[in-house]
């Protein structure tokens, strides 16, 4: 992997791109099936894997706690479950999924489980969580404040039960419950009380991704999980592609008026990003997926839209990126959680896309979106995967964009650049 320059100059193009891009697997399925691998009756086989920041700190994570996770020569990731062990730390980088997923399980170490992470996970929500693994008999000790760092003082086993917790600034919480609920002694009822849950697909993907590892849950009423105790099945599993990160590429297309196909779309799928063949349907792309994967075509220019994103929010730097070089305003609804991600992705869309030009007016829970006479400028990316890859976006459209540490996109995506400069070459690999 070629270093890049610091600021990187996105590359940008003013003919249409016509590329296909193979994606590297799910960040979310990716990790799901890491934790549900560690707590399974037996050895579990990964293919391809997403191999990216997140998933190698959820990895070295679980390794911390006892489990093998066995780096095999084709990629795929073998995991041996061991005795869950405590006295350990665990690095959550800016992981959401590690900060939220892995507590529970740490619930099951035979000692104390010490978390932390980036400077900017600090300021990330976790303290829904873990007032539900109190709820449910687990002891933590943190500073106060419901915030990283925190410690789980693990006694190897958790009593488990029914929880009610307010669940609104992220889905997650609910999900780390269910994924380790298996072992607790009764299970567990997750009961949402509050506005309305983020990101309900990535919930979905969770409760099939328990039943597909045998466990039994009932989701039949809304706001409402019961997962019994029992058995996790090993897993022998292939991940997707990862259709949030694609959606970047696919993008490429919707700026340049170009063409980029993803193989292996899948037909059926819980990621939240399969919502962007809708979105960019909407804008005037023509969406086309078939058995060799989705293609994307560009319009001439894109249209504006206006589009509920509450359940796949993490699509919103890219397709607000797209928005940006409409036609006409959009509308972004639905976001509010977005302020506890990597970064307030709220502020951090609208002062970015100012700088190119556009007009953003940021609401309780969305962003409004105004095109403006494109100027080039320097974007700040915030430790944030997504705002890098929206610069990207921005910078095919808008000749003279520099994006400022790009090397954040290694969170969800190795190689971003390399794989960015080979799509606007028009080399991608086949
Ligand atoms: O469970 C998951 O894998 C995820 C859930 C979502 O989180 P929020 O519910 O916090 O938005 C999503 O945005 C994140 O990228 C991944
Ligand atoms: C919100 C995101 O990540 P995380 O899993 O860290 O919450 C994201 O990838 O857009």
């Amino acid at each position: 992997m070629a270093p890049h320059p610091d600021p990187w100059p996105a590359p940008s193009r003013p003919t249409p791109v016509d590329a296909t891009v193979r994606l590297p697997g799910s960040k979310s399925l990716t990790n799901r099936y890491l934790v549900l691998a560690a707590l399974a009756d037996g050895p579990s086989r990964l293919r391809l894997p997403l191999r990216s920041r997140d998933t190698e700190l959820m990895a070295a994570a679980l390794r911390a706690l006892g489990t093998r996770v066995i780096d095999a020569p084709d990629g795929d990731w073998i995991v041996e479950p061991g005795p869950i062990r405590g006295g350990v730390d665990v690095d959550c980088g800016l992981a959401g999924t590690v900060m939220r997923f892995v507590p529970p399980v740490a619930a099951l170490a035979d000692g104390p489980v010490r978390f932390d992470g980036d400077p900017g996970a600090r300021t990330r929500p976790v303290a829904t969580g873990l007032r539900a693994l109190r709820d449910l008999g687990v002891e933590i000790s943190d500073d106060g404040d419901g915030r990283m760092p925190f410690t789980v003082h693990g006694r190897g086993e958790i009593p488990g039960g029914r929880v009610e917790m307010d669940a609104s600034a992220s889905s997650q919480f609910v999900s780390g419950l269910l994924l380790a609920a298996p072992r607790f002694d009764r299970g567990v009822t997750v009961v949402h009380r509050g506005d309305p849950l983020p990101s309900a697909p990535h919930v979905v993907m969770t409760v099939e991704a328990l039943r597909d590892a045998g466990v039994t849950v009932d989701d039949c009423e809304p706001d409402r999980w019961t997962v019994d105790p029992g058995p996790i099945l090993p897993l022998d599993v292939v991940v997707e592609p990862d259709l949030s990160n694609a959606a970047a590429f696919l993008a490429g297309a919707m700026v340049t008026g170009g063409r980029i196909h993803v193989p292996d779309w899948p037909h059926h799928t819980t990621q939240a990003g399969d919502h962007i063949r809708d979105v960019f349907d909407a804008m005037g792309g023509d969406v086309a997926l078939d058995r060799d994967g989705l293609t994307v075509t560009g319009p001439d220019r894109p249209s504006g839209l206006d589009v509920d994103l509450h359940d796949a929010g993490e699509l919103t730097p890219v397709v607000a990126a797209v928005a940006a070089v409409a036609d006409s305003p959009s509308w972004l609804r639905g976001i509010s959680h977005l302020r506890g991600h990597e970064t307030d992705r709220l502020a951090a869309l609208a002062r970015e896309i100012e700088k190119v030009g556009g007009r953003v007016e940021v609401t309780e829970d969305a962003l409004h979106v105004v095109p403006g006479p494109p100027r080039p400028a320097t974007i700040h990316t915030y430790a944030d995967h997504r705002m890098a890859m929206a610069a990207a976006v921005l910078g095919l459209a808008i000749p003279g964009v520099l994006v400022e540490d790009v090397a954040t996109t290694g969170k969800t995506l190795p190689d971003f650049p390399g794989m960015w400069e080979a799509m606007v070459a028009g080399t991608a690999p086949a």
